[in-house]
């Protein structure tokens, strides 16, 4: 059976970085996602995101679609669909609303991971490092949506597998043994 995994968890909790260890630890692609949100230093169109503007990105069909700090973000199933003729297992990076909506429509083809940290001080100093404005920071990690995102919905608390993503090298271990365990 095809396989997603979904990371999911609040900004700065290290969703991205884990997707970039699964694509190069285990060759797991990574469906790319649709946003109007600007470019970060060293991102690039068609590799990190579609960038897209708010005329663009309205053109687009979507599998589903969000508002998130005030910026639009939407995946489509022909990413997925793309993804999948990669490898029979993929990753996708959405917030906990596109979560939920996954697990509705393709149930158990989906594996959702919820990145945490202990102390979400720690998500500041994460974002401020990455190189992230100290403006860009605040109003990120204040917003509604990365608020919300440091829970697990109880939806989807049943489906879900906690990563905790304080020290990298167990952050490691604990993906490892989850991808051995396939
Ligand atoms: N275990 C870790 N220890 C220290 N730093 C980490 C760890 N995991 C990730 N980071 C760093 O934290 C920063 C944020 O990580 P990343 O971009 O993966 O977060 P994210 O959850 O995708 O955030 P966003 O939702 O804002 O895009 C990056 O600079 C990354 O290198
Ligand atoms: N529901 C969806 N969420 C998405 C999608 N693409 C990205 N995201 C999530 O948005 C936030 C912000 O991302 P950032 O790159 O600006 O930091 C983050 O939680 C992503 O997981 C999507 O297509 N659908």
């Amino acid at each position: 059976m095809k396989k997603l995994i979904i990371l999911c968890g609040a900004s700065g909790t290290g969703k991205t970085t884990i997707q970039n260890y699964l694509l190069k630890q285990y060759g797991i692609p990574r469906v790319l996602t649709h946003t109007t949100r600007a470019k970060r230093k060293g991102e690039k169109d068609g590799v990190d995101y579609y960038f897209e503007t708010p005329v663009s990105f309205a053109e687009k069909h979507y599998f589903e679609s969000v508002t998130y700090d005030g910026k639009q973000y939407g995946s489509s199933r022909e990413g997925l669909e793309r993804a999948w003729k990669k490898n029979p297992i993929v990753s996708l990076v959405v917030d906990t609303a596109g979560a939920i909506e996954y697990v509705k429509q393709l149930g158990k083809q989906v594996d959702v991971w919820h990145i945490e940290v202990s102390d979400k001080k720690m998500l500041k100093d994460r974002l401020l490092a990455r190189g992230d404005n100290v403006h860009a920071v605040e109003q990120r990690i204040n917003s509604f949506e990365s608020q919300r995102d440091l829970q697990i919905p109880p939806v989807i608390q049943d489906n879900t597998q906690v990563i905790m993503n304080d020290c990298w090298k167990k952050t490691t271990q604990l993906i490892d043994q989850l991808i051995q365990k396939r």
